[in-house]
């Protein structure tokens, strides 16, 4: 599939959760180019259908995005509680254990997860695998002494590469971390390396988002698809 198909995918599986946000909502808004339609849907809805509604969001790119259409953002920690956040993910498999986290914002990610009602999730059906983990797992890590966490990943045989931009400096979240992508190829056993990867010192949150999500949405070719999740 070329980007521009992958994108129409994209686009339609944000127009589609974007109907799930109504009057008055506290909505959890991550980051990517999937929750950039998205947000670009919202904003037709503030603006042509006045919609209203606060947003949290996940990363300064998105808060950016949003108060441009004049959304209203405010602090995940000024909010009693979010009714619903809708992000994307990179691959997610039939158990709805999933990665996230290729755009480095899984920590603020994870956090306005773990504080939300409801989770949803918006990809183009590329992402829907039996096993996860071909997908490389960004982990983020705090600068200081990085180094010896890289050494302990790749002890462990977990293939971590530092991730760069393309000035080739270190690539830094929100909160001025580092992100370690582990080269897995497969992940058999999620829990276990989740536990494994948050009890290292030195690292700050994983992208392994297990059996978090409530629903899916995938932008197929035939329009877009809901995934349940009936085991949360
Ligand atoms: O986790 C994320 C950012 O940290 C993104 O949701 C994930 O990388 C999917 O991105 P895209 O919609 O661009 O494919």
């Amino acid at each position: 599939m070329d980007k521009a198909q992958q994108d129409a995918l994209k686009k339609a599986a944000g127009i589609e959760a974007a109907k799930l946000v109504e009057n008055g909502m506290v909505v959890g808004l991550g980051t990517g180019s999937t929750v950039r339609f998205l947000v670009d849907e919202l904003g037709r809805r503030v603006q042509e259908e006045g919609l209203q509604f606060t947003g949290v969001t996940t990363s300064r790119r998105t808060q950016e995005q949003a108060e441009g259409y004049g959304i209203k953002i405010v602090d995940v920690d000024d909010v009693d509680h979010i009714d619903v956040t809708i992000d994307g993910a990179d691959e997610v498999d039939k158990n709805f254990d999933g990665i996230k986290g290729g755009g480095a914002a899984l920590l603020w990610e994870k956090i306005v997860a773990t504080n939300s009602n409801r989770i949803v999730w918006i990809v183009d059906e590329t992402k829907v695998v039996d096993t996860i983990g071909a997908f490389p797992l960004p982990v983020e890590v705090i600068p200081f002494g990085a180094g010896h966490v890289i050494s302990r990943f790749k002890d462990r045989g977990y293939n971590p590469v530092l991730r760069l931009d393309a000035d080739g400096q270190p690539v830094r979240t929100d909160e001025k971390n580092y992100v370690v992508d582990l080269h897995l190829n497969r992940i058999d056993h999620p829990r276990e390396l989740a536990e494994d990867l948050i009890n290292t010192v030195g690292v700050v949150e994983h992208g392994l988002f297990l059996n978090m999500v409530d629903m899916v949405i995938v932008g197929d070719p035939n329009g877009p698809r809901v995934m349940t999740n009936s085991n949360k």
